[in-house]
């Protein structure tokens, strides 16, 4: 039957806790071994079903037309393949800052399609849901799936692994870093051995594209260089977001609270299960 409740549902921020470019396919596609963890900074999506067969999305956000945000286009995607015609009144809250490297466009977008397929009452498995959601984004797959996971391949093949759920502090440097831009930099790390999950897990951990990163924005280096001082820093993804680690919520908050007025930062708590699974236990 179909839903017509009013369901507020969360999208996770995520981070690569990790990230290892282990070579360059004859496709131009970077080979990767990653580790994601989702952390508890969401974006909110409030979903109603409606009988019209239209898609809405409120509010508008700056510089992103309606019919190129991911969640309308993985609605209108859903619709389609599902062959019904019912629609959708999404309202977003945004929470997540967009383009550093936290996801939070996939993470969208995986959120609508779990949610529209409780809504529509539609029955697809996840793996249906991320067979229709991959071209929207390398990392949806690891959002549906909803569990912290090692990606390698391209980001298409999953492990479920449980790192420790540690506190951090994500930064947010001022400055815009295009995926395809630092995966053709020539000074990228691409030819890290790869190894097994066991000798993943229990070495240090670093991000290829760091060193890249850091040499071409400034801006990321000066955050890695202050942060890098109180706790162990790191770049997530291609950027621009940084993170260090901390045992407890109080030690994090102890070097937000000495963050100077140029860091834009919040603290936050890593999570194994995306809080969309908490919540769809509950609807059942
Ligand atoms: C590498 C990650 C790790 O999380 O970076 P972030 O985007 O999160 O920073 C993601 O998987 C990225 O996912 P996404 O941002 O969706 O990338 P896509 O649109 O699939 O790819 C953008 C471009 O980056 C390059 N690319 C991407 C992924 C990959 N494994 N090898 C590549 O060479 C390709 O040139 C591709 O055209
Ligand atoms: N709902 C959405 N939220 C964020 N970005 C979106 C969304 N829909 C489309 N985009 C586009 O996707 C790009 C990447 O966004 P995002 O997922 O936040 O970054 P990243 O892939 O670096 O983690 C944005 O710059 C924006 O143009």
């Amino acid at each position: 039957m179909v839903k017509l409740d009013t369901i507020r549902w969360p999208a996770p921020a995520k981070l690569n806790l990790f990230l290892y470019v282990n070579g360059q396919r004859e496709d131009g596609y970077h080979e990767l071994q990653t580790l994601f963890q989702f952390i508890d900074l969401c974006d909110y999506l409030t979903i109603t079903t409606n009988l019209s067969g239209k898609i809405t999305l409120t509010p508008e956000i700056k510089d992103l037309p309606v019919t190129d945000n991911l969640i309308y286009k993985a609605a209108t995607m859903l619709q389609k393949v599902s062959g019904q015609n019912l629609g959708a009144n999404i309202h977003i809250e945004k929470n997540l800052p967009m383009g550093g490297g936290l996801g939070g466009g996939s993470s969208d977008a995986a959120t609508t399609l779990i949610a529209l397929n409780y809504h529509w009452n539609l029955n697809l498995t996840r793996l249906q849901l991320s067979d229709i959601g991959l071209s929207l984004g390398a990392d949806l797959p690891i959002f549906i799936a909803g569990e912290a996971s090692l990606a390698e391949g391209v980001g298409e093949q999953l492990t479920m692994v449980s790192p420790p759920e540690h506190h951090y502090i994500v930064a947010v440097p001022a400055c815009h870093i295009s995926t395809p831009t630092v995966f053709k930099d020539k000074q990228l790390i691409r030819d890290t051995k790869k190894r097994s999950i066991s000798q993943l897990m229990s070495q240090i951990w670093l991000n290829d594209c760091e060193p890249c990163v850091k040499n071409n924005y400034p801006k990321v280096a000066k955050v890695i260089d202050w942060l890098v001082e109180y706790a162990p820093t790191r770049l997530t993804g291609t950027g621009a977001c940084v993170f260090s680690t901390f045992a407890t919520a109080q030690e994090a908050q102890v070097v937000l609270d000495k963050s100077p007025q140029w860091l834009t930062a919040f603290a936050c708590k890593g999570l194994n299960k995306s809080p969309v699974n908490a919540l769809l236990s509950t609807l059942k």
